[in-house]
């Protein structure tokens, strides 16, 4: 199981998180979130820092010059539309970077996810909210359970240090990655990577595949 630990906003997390083997940082191009990483980190830092781990740029309902931009700018390896985007513009940006669509899950199923299987690589499955993301709430994983597309999913939403057990005890043959965000922070954008550390290391040390 990958890694993906998002809402990194400094330089010195980005080289912590490399350091520690993590697969994934995710840098949020949304203005209006707590952990807006445009002001706070150049392009120039992240491609440098960045350079042995995926970098995923979280966007929500940007326009496609925006977002081909940052990805130019950043050097970015895969784009997560975490909004109402639509399938013509997940199909528009595929052609230049790998599309992770989200959807949020609640007791009604995991959105339109299905209409959208032939133009995002990946499904990343967050908590239903206004605010989009970074909540720090769980949804019941056991909604995902008759999950059947062909898409490998990133599972989030609110998973905290205390959940390596249930995420080792919890199978489902289209789990890739793991997100994790605001429960490892000491404030909104700040990791405590102590706790980033000590879950990275359990995780991949007990983790069968
Ligand atoms: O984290 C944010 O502030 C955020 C705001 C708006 C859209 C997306 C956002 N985060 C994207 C993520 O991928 C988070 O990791 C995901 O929502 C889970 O966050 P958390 O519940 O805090 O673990």
């Amino acid at each position: 199981m990958k890694i993906k630990v998002c809402g990194i906003t400094r330089p010195e997390d980005l080289e912590a998180l490399v350091a520690l083997g993590a697969d994934y940082a995710g840098f949020i191009f949304y203005g209006k979130s707590p952990r807006f990483a445009g002001n706070k980190l150049d392009g120039r830092t992240v491609r440098e820092k960045g350079k042995h781990i995926g970098k995923v740029g979280v966007f929500v309902n940007a326009d496609a010059q925006q977002v081909l931009q940052t990805v130019k700018d950043y050097g970015l390896d895969m784009i997560q539309l975490h909004g109402h985007e639509s399938i013509a513009l997940c199909e528009q940006l595929r052609a230049t970077v790998p599309v992770m669509k989200v959807f949020h899950v609640d007791e009604k199923g995991y959105g339109q996810a299905s209409s959208f299987r032939e133009v995002s690589d990946y499904f990343l499955f967050d908590t239903a909210s206004a605010d989009y993301g970074g909540t720090g709430r769980q949804f019941n994983w056991e909604l995902l359970k008759d999950y059947r597309l062909d898409q490998p999913f990133f599972l989030s939403g609110g998973i905290g240090p205390d959940d390596v057990e249930a995420l080792l005890q919890w199978r489902h043959e289209k789990l890739f990655a793991v997100d994790v965000n605001s429960r490892f922070e000491t404030a909104p954008g700040v990791k405590d990577m102590e706790k980033v550390a000590a879950f990275i290391k359990q995780l991949k040390q007990n983790i069968k595949k």
